[in-house]
C-alpha cells in the first residue's frame, strides 16, 4: 500500500537521482571538481614552463661545448662548471622528475570523492531513463540524439553516456533490452582504435564482448558469433575471443537460439493500462466547470474554480487555488526536510522502486503558511484534517514515477480509520510527462502549478473504491512538486456519515 514515509533526514547516500531537488549539490561538486582540475593543469603547466626554461640554458651551454670540445675543456671555469652540473645538478634534475606534480590537488580531490554519486546513484538514473524509454515506448535512437517524446532538445547522450545504460541493461532479467545501447556505441566507435593517452576511451573489444555475451546470455547464439568474429577480424581480441567463439558454435550445434524479439515478456495488466494511459493525450476530459461557493463558508467570499473531471469516482480539480508565494514558500520547507520516500512494503532499496521522489513530511500546525494551506485543503474538501497524517511533499527525479496504486488501506487502523479521500496540490509545471492518471477510470491529469486535484478514494459505506488507482506517470522533462494531503475518515464523521451505497457506482 502507499503509505509512505521518510527513512533519513537528510540526503544519504545512493539517493541523488531520485529527486531534482537532491541533484542541486552536484553542479556545486563538477564545479569545484573542474577547477580542482584546472588547478592540476596549472601546476603542470608551472613545471612544465620551468623545464623548458632550463632545457634552453643547458642546451647552449651543450652545443657551445659540442662546437670545440678541446677548446671548451681547456678553459678552467668552463671545465669546472661541467664537472659540478654533472656532479650536483643532474641528481636534482632527477629528483625533481621523480617528484609527482599536482599533490595538493590530488589531495583536494579525495576530500570531494566522498559526495561522488555511487553505483546505486547511477543505477537509479539508468533505471530513470529506461523508464521514460519504456513507459513512453520511445525509440532508443532518438533517446541518443535528444528527442524526447517528440520534442527535439539540445541534449542528446555520449557514448559514454550510452555504453552506462547498456551496461547496467545487461545486467538485468531482460538483457535484451541493452542490445540496441551497445550497438550504438558499436556504431558510433567504429573503426576507431583506443588512444592510450585517453583517459575516458571507451574500449572496442571491451564493447564487443559486452554486447556478444548479452546475446548469449539471452540464448541469441547466432548473433554472439558475427560479433567475436568482428573482434578477432580486427586483431583486437585475445585467444579469449577464440575460445567464446568455439563455445558458441558448439551452443549452436547443441541448444536452439532464440529469435529475437520473440521472447519479450508481456506486460502484467497492470503495466499495460498505466502506459496506455501515461501515453494517451492529456485531455482532461471535464464534465463541467462553475465556481465553488458552497464547500465551506469561506468559499462564499473566494470561490474556488471547479471542474468534475469525473462523478464516479468523484474527482474534481480547482484551479488556481496556490499563489506563487505559498508555493516557494512550501518548497523552501520541504527543501529543508528532504528525504527518500519509501514505501512499507519495501522500506529498502529495491533495484525497481516503486516511487521514486524525494518527500517531506510537514506538520499543519508549523506555521501561519501550512495552517493557510491546511484551511484550503479544507476549503477545498468540506471535510476536517484533524486525525489525518501530515502534508506530504514531494519531488520527482530522473524518469520519476509512482506506480499504480490506490491510497486508501485493504486492512485500515480502526483508530485513524481510512484514507477517505486526497487532495493532491500541483506546485509545478512539469514540461513533459508526470500526468497523475487514474488507470481504472481512464483518466489523466497534467500537473498545473497552483492547481488541486481533489478525490474521494472510498465509497459512501466507507469501503475502499477501486476506481480510483492511480499512478504518477514518469516525468520526461520538469521537475515535479506536489503536496499531498489525505484525509482520515474519523474527523467526518458528521460531514460525510457512513452510509449505505447510494446507487451503483457510488
Ligand atoms: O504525484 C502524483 O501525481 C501522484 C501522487 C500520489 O498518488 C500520492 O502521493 O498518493
Ligand atoms: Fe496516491
Amino acid at each position: 500500500d502507499s503509505f509512505t514515509f521518510p527513512t533519513q533526514n537528510n540526503v544519504a547516500r545512493g539517493e541523488y537521482s531520485l529527486s531534482v531537488v537532491s541533484m542541486k549539490p552536484l553542479v556545486e561538486l563538477e564545479t569545484k571538481l573542474v577547477q580542482n582540475l584546472d588547478d592540476y593543469a596549472t601546476a603542470l603547466e608551472l613545471k612544465l614552463q620551468i623545464l623548458r626554461r632550463h632545457i634552453a640554458e643547458m642546451r647552449v651551454e651543450n652545443e657551445q661545448a659540442q662546437r670545440n670540445v678541446n677548446l671548451y675543456l681547456s678553459h678552467p671555469l668552463s671545465a669546472f662548471a661541467l664537472i659540478r652540473r654533472l656532479h650536483s645538478d643532474w641528481p636534482q634534475w632527477r629528483q625533481y622528475m621523480s617528484e609527482p606534480v599536482g599533490r595538493a590537488q590530488l589531495r583536494n580531490f579525495d576530500t570531494l570523492q566522498g559526495a561522488l554519486p555511487t553505483q546505486m546513484d547511477l543505477q537509479d538514473a539508468c533505471n530513470g531513463i529506461v523508464r521514460i524509454q519504456e513507459i513512453y515506448g520511445l525509440q532508443e535512437s532518438h533517446i541518443f540524439e535528444g528527442k524526447l517524446a517528440g520534442i527535439q532538445y539540445n541534449t542528446g547522450m555520449s557514448t559514454g553516456d550510452i555504453l552506462a545504460v547498456g551496461q547496467h541493461l545487461s545486467c538485468t532479467k531482460n538483457s535484451t533490452e541493452a542490445i540496441p545501447w551497445l550497438q550504438e556505441v558499436r556504431r558510433r566507435l567504429g573503426n576507431q582504435t583506443k588512444n592510450p593517452n585517453e583517459p575516458l576511451a571507451v574500449g572496442k573489444s571491451e564493447v564487443l564482448w559486452l554486447l556478444a555475451e548479452t546475446y548469449i546470455k539471452s540464448k541469441h547464439y547466432a548473433e554472439a558469433l558475427p560479433i567475436l568474429d568482428i573482434a578477432l577480424k580486427d586483431k583486437i581480441a585475445d585467444a579469449v575471443f577464440l575460445r567464446r567463439r568455439e563455445q558458441v558454435q558448439q551452443l549452436i550445434a547443441k541448444e536452439r537460439s532464440t529469435i529475437l524479439d520473440s521472447d519479450k515478456p508481456k506486460d502484467d495488466p497492470r503495466l499495460a493500462e498505466f502506459k496506455q494511459r501515461c501515453r494517451s493525450r492529456g485531455s482532461m476530459s471535464s464534465l463541467h466547470c462553475c465556481y465553488n461557493f458552497t464547500t465551506t463558508p469561506f468559499l462564499r467570499l473566494a470561490p474556488l474554480k471547479m471542474e468534475l473531471l469525473r462523478q464516479h469516482p468523484y474527482v474534481v480539480v480547482y484551479h488556481d487555488v496556490l499563489s506563487d508565494s505559498e508555493i516557494a514558500g512550501i518548497i523552501g520547507m520541504a527543501e529543508q526536510r528532504m528525504a527518500r520516500t519509501a514505501t512499507i512494503a519495501q522500506p529498502n532499496r529495491t533495484s525497481s522502486p516503486t516511487r521514486t521522489a524525494m518527500g517531506a513530511w510537514l506538520k499543519r500546525s508549523s506555521n501561519a503558511l501550512t495552517q493557510r494551506i491546511a484551511r484550503r485543503v479544507v476549503d477545498v474538501s468540506g471535510l476536517q484534517l484533524e486525525g489525518s497524517e501530515r502534508m506530504q511533499v514531494i519531488n520527482y527525479g530522473i524518469g520519476g514515477h509512482y506506480i499504480t496504486h490506490k491510497d486508501w488501506f485493504t486492512h485500515a487502523p480502526t483508530v485513524m480509520g481510512n484514507r477517505l479521500a486526497t487532495v493532491l496540490f500541483y506546485l509545478s509545471d512539469v514540461e513533459q510527462g508526470g500526468a497523475t492518471v487514474f488507470t481504472k477510470a481512464q483518466l489523466k491529469v497534467l500537473p498545473r502549478r497552483g492547481t488541486a486535484l481533489f478525490w474521494y478514494n472510498l465509497h459512501t459505506d466507507g469501503e475502499g473504491d477501486w476506481s480510483t488507482v492511480h499512478a504518477a506517470c514518469p516525468i520526461i522533462v520538469g521537475s515535479k512538486w506536489v503536496l499531498t494531503q489525505w484525509i482520515r475518515e474519523p474527523s467526518q464523521i458528521f460531514i460525510r456519515p457512513c452510509l449505505q451505497r447510494t446507487s451503483a457506482g457510488d
